[in-house]
């Protein structure tokens, strides 16, 4: 998504250290170096425990869409019920807005799942008697709202996420599709500071899922809302997230922009897992930036902005058939070829390679690169 830069970094969720055991005397396994060290199948052996979030730190900002992606099992659901004590964390902290979530009360604690941090599941959660309509207020109902003024609020988020008309239907006379709207705009109604998704679409098909993830998009963009969103689909992790924490076997094994995860991968299964995704589409024009080699370059051909997307910038290249500059409110930062491009395409164009592939040439490497200041050249042309 595009709108990592107006996130602030103030932190909503701030965890540090967080463990979560199941099985007998879990409380020993984050606290003995020994077991803590232990894979999971040893683990299993010498306890019967397991570590389904294991040392886990991170923090969501204000405003972002954090996606917790991961295979089957490595503790995606465990950690996000962590944070709102759903289930209760072995070992580490939980802060939300700095407030220590591990001391809350029970009264805290249901003030902070109804008010402040909203689940939206898989399967819904919907009461089956009772209209969409009321449905929705019903979060406002357990809240202590009147009726009116419920109703009202209710028919309003109804209204926003695309189910006017549909108010007086019962959870049966929907689609899946409907009824995870459903299930949204009941989360939204208590006007939580962050929605927390449990897999929210994964049982949908894929036309439904698309026009679900466009909506958390827009719901993203409009409101500017924190967003916790767990997948184990990593298009849709790379469309929703701002940023990615991929777990594997309860650890944090990356956690980064999709453009980070995918473009510099920390380790091979990461790697791996990242393979077939097109980079092109995934990579932002920077991976290919070089400084304009003359004034005459900063100054023409087509423009593209710094957060377009390396197939963006094919398409203005190859219909341009020159070099792009890649501008920022007027300035030219740099400017992106075709073959550099074509590099990105291949796998050929990581930091590593290109320092390599520079080297060889002669030229400096791109760390001494950024030094260098390019030509800049002002212009009101809007770029693509
Ligand atoms: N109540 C429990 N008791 C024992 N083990 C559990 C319990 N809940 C989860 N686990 C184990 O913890 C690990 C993480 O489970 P979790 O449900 O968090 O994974 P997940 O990534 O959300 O998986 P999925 O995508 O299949 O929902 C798994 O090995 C699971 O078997």
């Amino acid at each position: 998504m595009m709108s990592t830069a107006t996130a602030s970094t103030t932190p909503v969720f701030s965890v540090e250290g967080l463990w979560k055991v199941f099985g007998p005397k879990a409380g020993r396994v984050p606290a003995d170096p020994e077991l803590a060290a232990l894979d999971p199948a040893g683990l299993r052996s010498r306890t019967g425990c397991t570590a389904a979030v294991r040392d886990v730190s991170f923090d969501v900002r204000k405003g972002e869409v954090f996606v917790v992606m991961g295979l089957s099992g490595s503790g995606k659901s465990t950690l996000v019920r962590c944070l709102t004590r759903l289930i209760e964390p072995t070992a580490g902290t939980i802060a939300i807005d700095g407030e220590d979530v591990r001391a809350m009360d029970r009264a805290r604690l249901r003030a902070l799942r109804r008010h402040r941090a909203a689940m939206v599941f898989q399967h819904f959660g919907l009461l089956p008697h009772r209209t969409v309509l009321d449905n929705v207020a019903y979060g406002l109902e357990i809240q202590g709202m009147g009726r009116a003024e419920r109703r009202e609020r209710a028919a309003e988020v109804v209204a926003k996420v695309g189910l006017e008309g549909m108010e007086r239907r019962r959870p049966a006379q929907l689609s899946g599709g409907q009824r995870q709207r459903v299930g949204l705009a009941r989360a939204l109604a208590v006007d939580p500071e962050v929605l927390l998704f449990d897999e929210p679409f994964s049982a949908l098909d894929p036309l439904i899922r698309r026009d679900m993830q466009e909506e958390v998009v827009r719901l993203h963009r409009d409101e500017g809302r924190t967003m916790v969103f767990i997948t184990h689909d990593l298009q849709e992790a790379l469309k929703l997230g701002d940023r990615i924490a991929l777990m594997r076997d309860g650890g944090v094994v990356q956690l980064g922009t999709p453009e980070e995860i995918v473009g510099s991968p920390a380790d091979d299964y990461v790697r791996e897992f990242v393979r077939d995704v097109p980079r092109e589409q995934v990579l932002t024009v920077r991976t290919a930036m070089r400084p304009a080699s003359s004034a005459e370059e900063a100054a023409t051909g087509p423009a593209v902005r710094p957060d377009a997307t390396v197939s963006q910038a094919i398409e203005a290249v190859s219909r341009a058939g020159s070099t792009a500059r890649v501008l920022d409110k007027g300035r030219c930062l740099g400017v992106v070829d075709a073959a550099a491009l074509l590099d990105v395409v291949a796998g050929l164009s990581d930091a590593g390679s290109r320092a390599a592939g520079a080297a060889r040439a002669g030229a400096p490497a791109p760390a001494e690169r950024r030094e260098l200041k390019p030509p800049t050249a002002t212009t009101t042309e809007e770029p693509v």
